[in-house]
């Protein structure tokens, strides 16, 4: 049995999923989370702020290890409370692990704090942070991550370690293939944007907890990974338009086949952004599907190596592209279109 640990953001989809990993494999599991989204008899569940610190000190008292996998949704491009919780609640819960004398520290980044709009080609965890980042929520997860791989060198403060997940999918997950099929239900998946031919990573949920876990396990004193940030991928850069086409065909929607120019889109997103900004002290209007900062990811190349968490963690997917593909059609049977045929649902059921 190992010492008790504590997922900050445990009620949230790859949190939940995170303790489903750990309780496998007999952690005791603690959550700290704003809310209760699932109940287990073998997990604690601690609700409160993770900007309060005494909130925080409550739920690891006696742990020895915290992932801490909270954030605001990027979606809510909100810079108040992305500047709190992402940065000043990261420093809270740098303070609470000392005072508590918690040792290891794994943080949820995000491969895309190299982001900011131009094409990533297999990029390993060398490449400069963005220097003008596309949005609050890349903003303060670089603000986040560089906070946290600084305090893993100082002496009181807990060992750390980054992992930089990519496009996380799987079931329960609220953004991705919900946002998707959402789009597609208003009739705005009808266009490729651009050439379609950009290469992206999507990662299944179950190997980003593969790599949390691996990198807890790994992370001791003079362990290499010390301080570091890991890229955890499926290792299957996939063309976007592929995956997206493969989502929604399999969920019974038909995938986008004409093409519009990107500078078109991207036009329209930026304005429709800055129209939502400059109204917003009058009325709350929300830019939809279309952000920037997602016509950019859905146009570009983003794809990162993941040989570092390879050599490191020794990290190896375990779900493979396309079984994870078929495992989260699967799981969404609420999503499926009206008119989803028995030939389709054989093929994906099988
Ligand atoms: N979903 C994706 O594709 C990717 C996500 N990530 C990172 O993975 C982590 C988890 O993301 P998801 O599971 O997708 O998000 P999620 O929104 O499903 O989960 C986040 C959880 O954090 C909690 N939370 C938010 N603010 C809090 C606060 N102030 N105090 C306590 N709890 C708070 C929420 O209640 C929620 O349960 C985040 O750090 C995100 O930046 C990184 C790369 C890709
Ligand atoms: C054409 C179109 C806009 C389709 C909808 C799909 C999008 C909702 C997803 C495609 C790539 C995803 C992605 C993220 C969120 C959902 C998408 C934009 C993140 C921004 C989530 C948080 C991160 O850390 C990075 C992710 C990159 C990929």
């Amino acid at each position: 049995m190992k010492g008790p640990c504590v997922v900050i953001g445990g009620s949230g989809f790859l949190g939940h999923h995170l303790v489903e990993g750990l309780l496998l494999r007999d952690y005791v599991v603690r959550v700290f989370d704003l809310r209760q989204s699932f109940h287990d008899d073998r997990v604690t569940f601690f609700l409160g702020d993770l900007c309060e610190k005494q909130a925080l000190i409550a739920a690891l008292t006696g742990a020895t290890l915290v992932f801490h996998c909270a954030s605001p949704p990027p979606s809510s491009n909100d810079r108040n409370l992305f500047y709190r919780v992402n940065l000043l609640g990261t420093r809270t819960v740098l303070q609470a692990c000392r005072e508590c004398g918690v040792q290891n520290l794994v943080l949820t980044s995000s491969a895309s704090v190299i982001y900011e709009g131009k094409d990533i080609r297999n990029a390993s965890e060398d490449v400069p942070y963005a220097r003008t980042p596309m949005d609050y929520y890349t903003e303060t997860k670089i603000l986040q991550e560089k906070e946290v791989l600084h305090a893993g060198s100082s002496k009181d403060g807990p060992l750390t370690v980054a992992i930089r997940p990519h496009g996380i999918f799987g079931p329960r997950d609220p953004q991705l293939v919900p946002v998707l099929v959402r789009a597609a239900q208003k009739g705005q998946m009808k266009f490729i944007i651009g050439d379609g031919k950009n290469v992206v990573d999507f990662t299944y949920v179950d190997n980003v907890v593969l790599g949390h876990i691996l990198a807890a396990e790994t992370l001791e004193e003079g362990s290499p990974i010390c301080g570091k940030a890991y890229h955890v991928t499926n290792d299957e850069p996939i063309s976007f338009w592929n995956f997206m086409g493969q989502m929604l065909q399999g969920l019974g929607y038909e995938p986008p086949r004409r093409h519009i120019p990107y500078l078109l889109v991207y036009s329209f997103a930026l304005i429709l952004s800055w129209l939502c900004m400059l109204l917003r002290p009058l009325i709350h209007l929300s830019p939809g599907t279309f952000t920037p900062m997602r016509v950019a990811l859905a146009s570009t190349h983003h794809y990162y190596s993941c040989e570092n968490a390879k050599r490191d963690l020794g990290y190896k997917p375990i779900v493979s592209l396309e079984e994870a593909i078929a495992k989260t059609i699967r799981s969404y049977p609420k999503l499926r279109h009206r008119s989803y045929s028995s030939s389709n649902r054989e093929r994906i059921w099988k």
